[in-house]
């Protein structure tokens, strides 16, 4: 288990003035859900806790330390990034790519083990892509890939789970299964911190809101207090209808 603190945190975005800071922890168990339209700041934010953009003011403490103090291998060994969209640079296969998630965990030329391979090959049958194991990436299609990075991030083991629209690209049934996947992540213990575009995913399965307006105004709090249809209105500048199902407010662009 592990914990992410955002302490006075102003994100650095090319452009806008100023900034709002940012001060929560995110802990064990919870699951964070990042909403606001296009180009508010959610991956320059979620890029930011990871330490892999510099803030413009303010810290990211990982378990009380400054991530800034940290080497990217001790970040990562508690760590994971589900990227919105990942460019391969080299061919790599399924399984090998799966396997990069054991990475920080090995020295430089240390093979992977067979508790590796299987941490690997489990991730991937959890993801339903055993049968695509031995294929090169390069030749998925886009949900194909987003449930490899989602198996690479799994094969991690990470404590904290910072996901860039981890439905990106998912069918309904895959997306369920992604959430469900991530939900299961946060009752064994882990931290889940994710951008979404689709409110009634964060109405299901978020139990913290984050709001991003696009002059980065925030603001968060628990998922029943955050979904209100008057300030998801404002913040997409969108009307919505609500209705509820399964005691969960469903909302549909009027
Ligand atoms: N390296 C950069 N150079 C210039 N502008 C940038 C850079 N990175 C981000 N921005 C700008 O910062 C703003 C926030 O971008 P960001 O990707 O964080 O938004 P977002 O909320 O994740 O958007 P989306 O919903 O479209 O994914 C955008 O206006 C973007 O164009």
């Amino acid at each position: 288990m592990a914990v992410l603190e955002a302490r006075n945190l102003v994100v650095d975005i090319p452009g806008r003035e100023g900034g709002h800071a940012f001060s929560a922890r995110v802990l064990p168990g919870q699951r964070w859900g990042v909403l606001g339209p296009n180009g508010a700041g959610k991956t320059s934010l979620l890029h930011t806790l990871a330490g892999l953009r510099p803030a413009r003011s303010g810290e990211v403490l990982l378990d009380g330390q400054s991530l800034s103090g940290l080497t990217r291998r001790a970040v990562a060994q508690k760590l994971a990034v589900v990227f919105q969209e990942r460019q391969d640079s080299f061919p790599a296969t399924v399984l090998e790519t799966a396997l990069v998630g054991r990475h920080p965990f090995l020295s430089p030329w240390q093979r992977e083990s067979a508790e590796d391979l299987r941490l690997a090959n489990g991730a991937l049958e959890r993801l339903s892509l055993s049968l695509l194991k031995d294929r090169l990436v390069s030749t998925l299609s886009g949900g194909e890939r987003q449930r490899v990075s989602i198996a690479t991030a799994l094969t991690q083991q990470p404590a904290i789970w910072l996901a860039d629209e981890p439905t990106n690209h998912l069918d309904l049934h895959h997306q369920v299964a992604v959430m469900a996947l991530l939900n299961q992540q946060a009752e064994q213990g882990a931290a889940v911190f994710m951008c979404l575009h689709d409110l009634n995913l964060a109405a299901r399965w978020c139990d913290h809101i984050l709001l991003l307006f696009p002059d980065g105004e925030l603001c968060f709090g628990p998922a029943d207090t955050m979904l209100v249809p008057e300030v998801l209105e404002r913040l997409y500048n969108q009307s919505l209808s609500v209705t509820t199902v399964n005691g969960k407010p469903v909302f549909v662009p009027a």
